[in-house]
């Protein structure tokens, strides 16, 4: 099998982390706007029977899908013989149901779009809540990625003596793998959302702990209203300010001048670039990639209504 990496615009680092890993070529698309802010693509290698990987991490989606639709399309027009996205942060996963009537259930939407010009989909911890597996909404190869492992290695690493904490109960799967992992304790607080950035936390008592080094653990960093008032909660109790762990830092206006406002240092995975960026996904994202592309996707299917 011959396989290549596209990487699209701000993705240089992601690729080439992925390249190094899987020694694979990087081919190039060059990609731009016009004046009018339509998207120009344009191939500039050979793909013909190859498997091709699209590099394209989804914050910030509603700027990136058309020009990653017009790749993906592009790609197989050229020859490839399978075309895969690497998205280590999926977008959309958090509308996964209609909270309000008359909501746009956009997940579904976003789902069927993606699905619709590629044959393979990489990804890690996409926000699974209220559904259980990607295949309910996505008809092509996913593969779900969990960085808890790498999440946990970079606490053993890092912190001695930590206390592992969940904001929420969502958080429970990431806070309570990494507290195994480490042999360290955890607890998790419950919260409730009455707004966008506005989240209410009920902390539970962490006094049996004191002394430990307080680690906030959560798949997502958005606005960061979630980890600040978590962290108030924990300062409140006598700790320290908390270490904000998360595998996606998305940090939204505002977010990381409110983190650094309440005292916490913020400790992310690569999957979004930003400088809390200190756990590579390289070969995580390279060896599953690898499998999906040998198990040889390659047919498209359309997800039905
Ligand atoms: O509070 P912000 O940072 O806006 O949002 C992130 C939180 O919202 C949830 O869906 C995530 O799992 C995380 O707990």
């Amino acid at each position: 099998m011959t396989a290549m990496l596209f990487s699209m615009p701000g993705n240089e680092r992601l690729a080439a982390s992925i390249a190094e890993h899987t020694g694979w070529a990087t081919g190039t698309l060059e990609v731009r706007r016009f004046p009018d802010q339509e998207s120009y693509v344009r191939l500039r290698s050979g793909v013909s029977g190859s498997a091709v990987a699209v590099i394209c991490t989804l914050a910030r989606p509603d700027d990136q899908i058309m020009r990653l639709l017009f790749a993906a399309r592009l790609l197989r027009e050229s020859g490839a013989r399978s075309v895969h996205l690497v998205a280590p942060y999926l977008a959309y996963m958090r509308q996964d149901r209609r909270f309000k009537d008359g909501e746009a259930l956009t997940s579904r939407q976003f789902a069927q779009l993606l699905s619709s010009e590629f044959d393979g989909l990489v990804t890690v911890d996409p926000h699974l809540h209220r559904y259980a597996d990607l295949g309910e909404i996505y008809s092509m190869e996913t593969a779900s990625l969990a960085a808890s492992p790498l999440l946990a290695d970079w606490v053993r690493a890092n912190v001695d003596a930590p206390l592992i904490i969940g904001p929420d109960s969502e958080s429970e799967q990431w806070a309570g793998a990494i507290a195994r992992l480490i042999g360290a304790p955890h607890a998790v607080f419950a919260k409730s959302r009455r707004g966008d950035r506005d989240v209410l936390i009920a902390a539970s008592d962490l006094g049996a702990w004191k002394g430990r080094t307080p680690i906030l653990v959560d798949d997502v960093i958005s606005s960061g209203h979630t980890l600040a008032n978590a962290a108030r909660e924990i300062i409140d109790q006598g700790f320290p300010p908390p270490i904000c762990l998360a595998v996606h830092g998305l940090f939204a206006a505002g977010a990381e001048a409110l983190l650094r406002e309440v005292g916490c240092r913020m400790v992310t995975t690569e999957s979004i670039s930003h400088a809390s960026n200190a756990i590579t996904l390289g070969a995580l994202l390279g060896d599953a990639l690898a499998r999906q592309m040998e198990g040889g996707a390659g047919r498209l299917r359309i997800t039905p209504e």
